[in-house]
């Protein structure tokens, strides 16, 4: 549906975005991540036809955004939500953006109600929160039902409810089978958001994989183990190369070993097992590990 093919951007030296191909698929939520200035969302403006890339191309519905007809109703995007007129009420807003594309004013109803504004569809803008300006511009991107979603950082600044309205109306809208890309920097969020991820950094792929595969590829896993003798666990597992850190008094966290091999070693041992848990790592860790040095902006550990 989306297809990004050895796309490249740069601005006169800086290489914002370097030949990067991947597709993005109908019925699920495919996450955009990187560091920042990674290239997301440059990616994301030539695929809407806001910028020209360098080199390579990148279609919607096997065409460039700009050769669509009635490109709102194939496409929504949510990008910037601060360029709506501060003066207008919210259904005004979505009137003229619906009357300006052809489509019903029915449809600014619509999309008020499924977005949760038509309460303070009269009011003006400018006295909207944040939350309610993202809600804003989630109705204006559903505006001409399009099959194509894609959203720019939308929970950036929302609070806890708002986030996972954003999260459920993802999913709602992937599994009515449209296709979903979105960027975002939170990676607890993506983790039960996301099916799919593409992974980017200093604009080149890093990652196109199902979210459990990519964790599972990069988080290490652990054993959380709780025992009757911490220290000669510990030691029978040294012995046997297994590498643990001792979490409290009777906590052990293993690395890189299944719980059977953990069990086993403490039956041998003689040690009473209270607690044998596996965790596959999370997507943040996973992330953390393989965008680390790609990081173009990073707090500095040293002095001045
Ligand atoms: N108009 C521009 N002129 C010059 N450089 C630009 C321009 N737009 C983006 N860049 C540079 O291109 C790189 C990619 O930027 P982009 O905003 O696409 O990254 P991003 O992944 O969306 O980052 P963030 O997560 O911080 O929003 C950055 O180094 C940025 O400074």
């Amino acid at each position: 549906m989306i297809e990004v093919e050895n796309l490249t951007k740069r601005y006169g030296a800086k290489v914002a975005v370097d030949g990067l191909s991947f597709s993005v698929t109908p019925g699920k939520v495919t996450g955009f991540l990187g560091p920042n200035g990674a290239g997301k969302s440059t990616t994301l403006r030539m695929i809407l036809g806001l910028d020209e890339p360098t080199a390579g191309r990148a279609t919607v519905f096997g065409v460039p955004y700009r050769s669509l007809t009635r490109p709102l109703t194939r496409v929504g995007a949510l990008l910037d939500t601060r360029t709506v007129h501060p003066g207008r009420s919210a259904r005004d807003h979505l009137r003229v953006l619906a009357a300006s594309h052809g489509l019903p004013a029915t449809r600014a109803e619509a999309v008020l109600d499924r977005v949760g504004l038509l309460a303070v569809a009269r009011q003006r803008v400018r006295g909207f929160s944040l939350g309610m300006g993202q809600r804003l511009g989630v109705a204006a991107a559903l505006l001409g039902d399009p099959e194509v979603l894609l959203f720019d950082e939308p929970v950036n600044g929302l609070d806890p409810e708002g986030v996972r309205w954003i999260r459920e109306l993802m999913r709602g809208l992937a599994a009515e089978g449209r296709t979903v890309l979105v960027s975002s920097h939170l990676m607890n969020e993506m983790a039960v958001t996301a099916d799919h991820l593409v992974v980017v950094a200093r604009g080149r792929l890093l990652a196109d994989t199902p979210v459990d595969a990519f964790v599972a590829a990069h988080a290490d896993r652990t054993v959380v183990a709780r025992v009757s003798d911490p220290e000669g666990m510990r030691r029978a597992l040294r012995e046997q190369g297994i590498d643990c850190v001792r979490e409290d008094d009777a906590t052990l966290a293993v690395s890189g070993v299944s719980v059977e091999k953990v069990g086993l070693v403490a039956s041998a041992e003689n040690i009473a097992v209270f607690e044998l848990t596996a965790s596959s790592g999370s997507l943040e860790e996973a992330f953390m590990k393989l965008t680390q040095e790609y990081a173009e902006y990073r707090a500095s550990t040293g002095g001045f």
